[in-house]
């Protein structure tokens, strides 16, 4: 017979129920926080809090709602005035400004003599850059002005498709009056008529244009390790934040147009915004956001700088009616008194380069960005080096509108800015200003599209985590439990 022990069963018994307890407490534990985290989430009461300022920078986007909020770095005005003022103020005018005969031509020598990889064969052939325009693009008498030099056709051409050739077409009129001045900060001398040609930046967007691999990445590489490397936590001197923020911003500003116009079938011809690329280069980088308000205050802050020049320049390109309407809007932009009481000093230049070091500091910084605006004489996609071209002489023109000085180093009074250095000001600013509309429209589509919520966990946490309420409820406890995770975990970060 078989003899039960009674006493053992009864343990075995009682573990087995206490495990169960523990099994299920752990259960509702984690069921418990998880809906605590979902409702904190949702319901956060502390969204826009004084706590998130100061915690991070603040990105902030619920299902329905994403913003930044506090005040851009190293700057004056916040991120929710800008967007006001851009979307209500600057950027209707700058679109308009921008289509009127005197800002749509832009004087720029298009060949690519790189002086830094002679042997790259991306930019070594200067016939390439416009292999593929057909001849009978251009109006008789273009052909025959200097200042538009026909290439040759060349088969080995390594840029040659379409969405990356400049269009040249353009009116016969050519400006008028305006010294020729060579800008310090950048490269080309802007006074040599001799390789120049006059492109019309309205037939030419910039957007996708399929250029990409290691000649893109050589001069993205290049110009940050060696030009404007990124500045190390806790760097004080900001003189040598604003180079790099300026670049990055630029560079933010690119991959925004690429992704609002990319070009998804070259067969079928189909553009369409591409929310993933934006998200992936731009929009969950959050410093990248950042440079990008800051050097769109940086060029605001030197066109307003510039006022009474802008005033009282001349706009002549020989229509009439055309060059009235661009000094009109030039007044209206400059002195809008929105724009005067929202953000008066968009960027406060006084406080860069005091002190004794000042002056090296400052010819350092300025030969670094030459050395960038060489770079763009490497850059193997025509279409891109000309904007490319045009927004660094743009962001030339606001670093000399800022902190030009005279033999005594005293800010120089006498500042002289030639025709096309006014071009790409304005040009560069009116590119900026759509990257902002970009920003704010993408970001709330991609949230909408793929459920997104950003912590703003101080630096700890720098990605994002999706989190959606509308999508399965099993989606959103997954997704819940990764924040929860998340949350507690230390910092780690994850990425959808
Ligand atoms: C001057 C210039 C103009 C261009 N214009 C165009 C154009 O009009 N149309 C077009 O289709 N292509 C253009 N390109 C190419 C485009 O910028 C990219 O290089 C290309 O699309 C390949 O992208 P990528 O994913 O390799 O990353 P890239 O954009 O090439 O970035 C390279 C690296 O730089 C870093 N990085 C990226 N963004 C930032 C930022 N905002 N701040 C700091 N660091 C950053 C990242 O580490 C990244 O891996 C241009 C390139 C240059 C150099």
């Amino acid at each position: 017979m078989l003899k039960v022990d009674r006493k053992s069963n009864n343990v075995d018994h009682k573990k087995k129920k206490n495990n169960n307890n523990n099994s299920k407490w752990k259960r509702w534990r984690l069921i418990t926080s998880l809906i605590v985290v979902f409702v904190a989430m949702y319901f956060n009461p502390w969204r826009h809090s004084l706590i998130y300022s100061l915690l991070n920078k603040t990105y902030i986007c619920s299902e329905d709602n994403c913003e930044y909020t506090g005040i851009v770095e190293e700057c004056c005005c916040d991120y929710e005035t800008i967007n006001d003022i851009n979307e209500g103020v600057l950027h209707p005018l700058l679109q308009e400004l921008v289509k009127t005969p005197f800002f749509r031509y832009f004087k720029v020598k298009l060949w690519c003599d790189c002086p830094f990889w002679p042997d790259d064969g991306m930019c070594r052939l200067r016939d390439c850059s416009v292999c593929e325009c057909s001849e009978n693009e251009f109006p008789e008498s273009f052909k025959t002005t200097s200042l538009n030099v026909l290439p040759k056709d060349d088969p080995v051409c390594q840029e040659g498709k379409p969405e990356a050739v400049v269009d040249r077409t353009i009116d016969v009129k050519s400006f008028r009056g305006w010294v020729e001045v060579d800008n310090p900060w950048t490269n080309d001398d802007e006074t040599d008529n001799g390789e120049m040609t006059y492109v019309n930046l309205q037939l030419n967007a910039e957007r996708h244009t399929g250029y990409t691999g290691p000649s893109a990445r050589r001069i993205w590489d290049a110009i940050y390790s060696e030009n404007c490397p990124r500045y190390a936590y806790g760097e004080t001197c900001t003189e040598k934040k604003v180079l790099y923020k300026l670049i990055s911003g630029l560079h933010s500003s690119i991959s925004s147009h690429i992704a609002a116009e990319y070009l998804y079938d070259e067969a079928t011809n189909k553009w369409a915004s591409n929310l993933r690329l934006m998200h992936n280069r731009v929009l969950k980088h959050f410093d990248r956001v950042e440079n990008l308000y800051f050097t769109f205050l940086f060029v605001l802050r030197a066109v307003t700088k510039a006022t009474s020049y802008l005033d009282q320049a001349e706009y002549d390109s020989g229509n009439h009616v055309e060059d009235l309407r661009a000094q009109f809007l030039i007044r209206e932009l400059v002195h809008d008194s929105r724009l005067e009481e929202a953000c008066a000093l968009p960027f406060d230049e006084a406080e860069l380069w005091q002190g004794q070091g000042g002056p090296i500091l400052r010819q350092q910084i300025q030969n670094q960005f030459r050395n960038i605006s060489a770079l763009m004489d490497c850059v193997g996609c025509e279409k891109c080096r000309l904007w490319g071209k045009l927004q660094v002489l743009g962001l030339g023109t606001s670093l000399q509108i800022l902190f030009s000085v005279d033999d005594q180093g005293n800010p120089d009074p006498d500042l002289q800015l030639q025709r096309n250095e006014v071009i790409a000001l304005l040009n560069l600013l009116n590119r900026l200003s759509e990257s902002l509309i970009y920003v704010t429209k993408m970001r709330d589509e991609v949230a909408k599209d793929i459920g997104l919520i950003h912590i703003p966990w101080g630096p700890l946490i720098t990605h994002w985590y999706s989190f959606n309420a509308t999508t399965s409820p099993f989606l959103a406890l997954t997704k819940a439990k990764i924040a929860f995770e998340l949350l507690f975990s230390g910092g780690r970060s994850y990425q959808i």
